[in-house]
């Protein structure tokens, strides 16, 4: 599929190193794919851990064989191989890869005559210390991606401003919650406290304490680009702040839809086949949901999926179960093998065996994409991890919000209120409100929600299509890439 192209196209090699987590390995995984796609070289880094569950549920090898320029390569993550690095853990993962990884990097990078092996590394923004590190020793230029959402990089970005305008710290009281942030520019008077990423409050989990994230999002500043998976018609507004701070900026997102747009593009005009669409799991993907979503009418399923490293109590389990049966809904859900934090305990209660049993479907783990662009689906029910806002943007599925950590909080503020494309059940685990947002959602205001997500779709679509902005700007990314390129051999 790639490979051909002259002696720069060849020459012009890139590391890809994502922080160890299903939400950031996923969409870099999307972005080397296209990479791959415009005959440039990629070497894919993860931790030993990622790429052995990767071996074992991500088609590794069929990728390989369909992509001849693609390489991986495994650093350890510093954290003993039976520790089971199991959802919340992911801020000791990154603080671990952060103090080890700098030796094992700089081992990868050079060639064993002493001349670096790549024009440019794209390192994960939540490691902009470490890469700026690696980058400015082998003199390589660095680029950041930063995987979550621009309103989210924004925010963490404006934090010293919030404090010197004394909107922090939060007080943890309810009032003080609510209180609206006014010195974020472009962001003025749209998100209250509770909304800011969990980050900035200290009762809340933060798997990552405030200051770590402020300092590495401002290392941004000393990439020589930076990359966010959004585009113009949703984040606009953030985008055009950021410019202002950071020049050289590539907006290419949906990274998921972009790769299916181009994929579909570059064999449209040979006899080629596609290569086929690649799973990027860290989990075995359960496909019985898929059989069960084709015997249900359309839009009548409500699809529940809390990513991969929201972790919750039993009782909360139960709340949101018995909100899912009493609103009569059809359900499919996926429940984590290490998403509840206290095992099996007592006998489940008659009524949620037989509601699940009538109306729902549950699985370990699901083809997220596939099932939110199933017809039967009307409804998602997400954490708000960016990956997952994207994929709902793209299918046209308005969507009930329960954030968890991170950049979930503003996300789930930003679809409510901002781009009114569902509800935000933020701060709250309660039956009663569950199945009431659950039928408001596919049922009383289903008209008003389906409206503007088919106008947002349809501006994600036309983002990633020849003249929309992701397209456009992934044409100037590969232009800068190839320029690096010929840059590191001169
Ligand atoms: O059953 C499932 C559940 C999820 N997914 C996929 O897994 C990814 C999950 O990514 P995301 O929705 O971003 O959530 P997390 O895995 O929680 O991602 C982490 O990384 C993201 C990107 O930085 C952040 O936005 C999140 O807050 C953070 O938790 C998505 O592509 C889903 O399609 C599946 O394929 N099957
Ligand atoms: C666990 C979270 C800490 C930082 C990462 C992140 C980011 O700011 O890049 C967002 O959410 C999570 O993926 C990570």
């Amino acid at each position: 599929m790639t490979g051909g192209g002259d002696q720069c196209e060849i020459e012009t090699h890139v590391l890809i190193f994502p922080c160890p987590a299903q939400g950031h390995v996923n969409c870099m995984l999307q972005l080397a794919e296209l990479l791959l796609l415009s005959n440039i070289h990629v070497t894919f880094l993860n931790t030993d851990h990622v790429h052995r569950r990767l071996l074992r549920f991500a088609d590794i090898n069929s990728r390989l064989a369909a992509y001849p320029t693609l390489h991986f390569e495994t650093i350890s993550d510093g954290i003993p191989a039976d520790d089971p690095r199991c959802g919340d853990s992911i801020g000791q993962q990154i603080k671990q890869v952060d103090l080890t990884a700098l030796p094992q990097l700089k081992k990868i990078c050079m060639e064993a005559s002493g001349k670096p092996r790549f024009s440019c590394i794209i390192g994960d923004g939540i490691f902009g210390r470490l890469t700026n590190q690696l980058g400015q020793e082998l003199g390589i230029p660095v680029v950041h991606f930063r995987t979550i959402s621009a309103c989210c990089f924004w925010a963490c970005f404006c934090a010293p401003r919030l404090i010197e305008s004394n909107e922090l710290p939060i007080r943890e009281e309810e009032e003080d919650l609510d209180r609206m942030i006014t010195s974020i520019p472009g962001m003025e008077n749209l998100v209250r406290c509770r909304d800011l990423p969990s980050f900035f409050r200290r009762s809340h989990k933060r798997p990552i304490p405030l200051e770590s994230i402020v300092f590495e999002t401002h290392q941004s500043l000393r990439a020589q680009a930076l990359i966010l998976n959004t585009f113009e018609d949703l984040e606009g507004p953030i985008l055009s702040q950021i410019r202002n701070l950071f020049p050289r900026l590539y907006t290419l997102g949906p990274l998921h839809a972009l790769l299916t747009a181009r994929k579909a593009s570059k064999t449209a005009s040979s006899e080629e086949k596609p290569p086929p669409s690649f799973a990027n799991s860290l989990w075995e993907i359960d496909r019985t949901c898929m059989t069960w979503l084709d015997a249900q009418p359309p839009k009548s399923v409500i699809y529940v999926s809390f990513g991969s490293n929201s972790t919750m109590s039993r009782d909360e389990l139960m709340e949101i179960w018995y909100g899912l049966v009493n609103s009569k809904k059809r359900f499919v859900w996926v429940v984590r093998p290490d998403m509840v934090a206290e095992q099996e305990g007592k006998d489940l209660p008659s009524e949620l065996v037989q509601g699940t049993t009538e109306r729902g479907c549950m699985v370990g783990w699901a083809p997220q994409q596939e099932v939110l662009e199933h017809v039967a689906v009307g409804g998602f029910m997400t954490h708000s991890g960016w990956n997952s806002t994207l994929e709902g943007v793209v299918a046209g599925v308005p969507m009930i919000c329960w954030p968890y950590f991170g950049d979930q909080q503003i996300n789930s503020r930003y679809v409510s209120e901002v781009w009114k494309l569902g509800l935000d059940m933020k701060d709250t685990c309660d039956r009663k409100i569950v199945e009431k947002m659950v039928n408001d959602l596919m049922v009383e205001r289903r008209e008003e929600f389906q409206k503007s997500t088919d106008a947002m779709a349809a501006g994600a679509k036309a983002s990633v299509t020849d003249g929309g902005s992701s397209y456009s700007d992934f044409d100037s990314f590969i232009e800068y890439l190839k320029s690096l390129g010929a840059g590191s051999r001169n």
